[in-house]
């Protein structure tokens, strides 16, 4: 049974996320509705999560000295990681000595909070098929992976990176150096060690959505929200909609990968499991424990959107994965570097058609930082795709 209490009272449901962007603003909204008492962790002043908790703290989330104090400050119900780049080990210490209990589990945090831990776990533990891959420590072991077997083209990543920072697709010799430089100078925190994967050829890819939450009979059951494609520019998402078309086929081991990889990092929560379909064929990529940057999409498309569905499914509460209208979501960028910045053209982005948007509140913006979403529905996908990017196309984000 779930018993909620009353927020900022004896009784209260508290819950502290950690990281506070665009993605914990809409998870911390979902726990408001329901009365739960927030608190919002990020690394700056002012993150759009921040803006609308019960509590807002700033604190270097990587540094384990400052995750315990405040965490046995809050002594919260619940944490809830938000970003990759976490102190996760001593995450592991404080839910091992029953301090806290972590969102999904503090192993998934640790084991998603880089590339390797991830990989290794789908790739060599869990058998499922990925584009091959290595990890490396330097330029010339780069260069020796690549000669050694993994070829041209490939692809570079920081192993702590996220939203394709540091990220670059390697398509001859000249290049190795340029995406190695290019690494060490994007990736979050941490040690400069990359991974370097074969470059998959795929049709499209995918976000299946996973949750697992607490059904009728108190036991955890696997949900899956209908495909959502997506186009990545440079490693970070421009668009997507949501339902994909897939082959029966296709989806069926879209569904297999996303369960056998969320049923080993187990907990309760939302995962966007990220997939490479090419026909009948599918590569695991990468998860998410918690809500996917393309699956905003959902706030138009699904009854319960990935937010509700995170906060349901961590608080025990049961949840319905099901499609309300087909739809899509376009991307706004900054466009300038710039504190307090101003969007002009709001008025005519609404005027298209059947959309809506979202504008996250960020103190700063950067050339290339997501500061915005349009959304958009419509029986016809292709349409959704173009309402949305049209109304994205009309907000101007400029210096104030
Ligand atoms: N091996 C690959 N072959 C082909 N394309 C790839 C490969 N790896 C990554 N990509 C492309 O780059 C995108 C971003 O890669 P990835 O998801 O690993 O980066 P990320 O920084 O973790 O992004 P995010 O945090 O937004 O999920 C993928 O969605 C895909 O479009
Ligand atoms: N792909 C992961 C992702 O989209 N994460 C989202 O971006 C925020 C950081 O944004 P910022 O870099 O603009 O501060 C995170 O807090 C999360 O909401
Ligand atoms: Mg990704």
């Amino acid at each position: 049974m779930t018993t909620l209490g009353t927020p900022l009272s004896p009784s209260a449901t508290r819950v502290l996320l950690l990281g506070s962007g665009e993605l914990g603003k809409e998870v911390l909204i979902a726990l408001q509705r329901l009365g739960v008492e927030t608190i919002a962790v990020d690394r700056y002043e002012n993150a759009p999560g921040q803006q609308v908790a019960h509590h807002a703290r700033t604190i270097t989330m990587s540094d384990p000295a400052q995750l315990k104090a405040l965490i046995e400050a809050e002594r919260p119900d619940l944490v809830v990681p938000e970003i990759e780049a976490i102190a996760t080990p001593m995450l592991q210490e404080l839910e091992a000595a029953g301090v806290v209990r972590v969102i999904p589990t503090a192993r998934a945090a640790r084991l998603t909070m880089d590339r390797e831990g991830i990989r290794r776990l789908a790739a060599e533990t869990l058998g499922l098929p990925t584009s091959p891959y290595k990890f490396c420590d330097s330029l010339d072991e780069l260069q020796a992976a690549i000669d050694g077997g993994i070829g041209y083209p490939c692809i570079v990543k920081p192993v702590m990176s996220s939203s394709g920072k540091g990220q670059s697709k390697i398509d001859g010799p000249a290049e190795v150096k340029k995406a190695w430089d290019y690494a060490m100078a994007g990736g979050r925190v941490g040690p400069g060690r990359i991974i370097v994967e074969g470059f998959i050829d795929f049709d499209y890819e995918i976000t299946q959505l996973t949750v697992r939450a607490t059904g009728a009979d108190g036991e955890t059951a696997t949900h899956f929200c209908d495909p959502i494609g997506h186009i990545q520019v440079s490693g970070d998402y421009v668009e997507s909609w949501q339902p994909h078309p897939m082959t029966p086929k296709a989806l069926a081991e879209s569904r297999r990968i996303a369960k056998a990889v969320t049923d080993d990092l187990g907990g309760l929560g939302l995962f966007g499991v990220e997939l490479f379909v090419k026909g009948d064929q599918v590569w695991f990529s990468e998860v998410s424990p918690r809500p996917h940057d393309t699956g905003m999409v959902t706030m138009i498309t699904q009854w319960q959107n990935e937010f509700e569905l995170h906060a349901r499914a961590i608080l025990g509460l049961p949840v319905s994965t099901e499609l309300r209208s087909p739809g899509a979501s376009a991307v706004i960028y900054g466009g300038v570097d710039a504190t307090g910045i101003v969007f002009d053209g709001v008025d005519e982005a609404l005027q298209v058609p059947q959309t809506e948007l979202r504008l996250f509140g960020k103190p700063e913006s950067f050339t290339k930082r997501r500061m915005g979403v349009a959304l958009a529905y419509d029986a016809d996908v292709q349409k959704a795709r173009d309402q949305a990017k049209l109304a994205a196309s009309k907000v101007k984000p400029r210096k104030a």
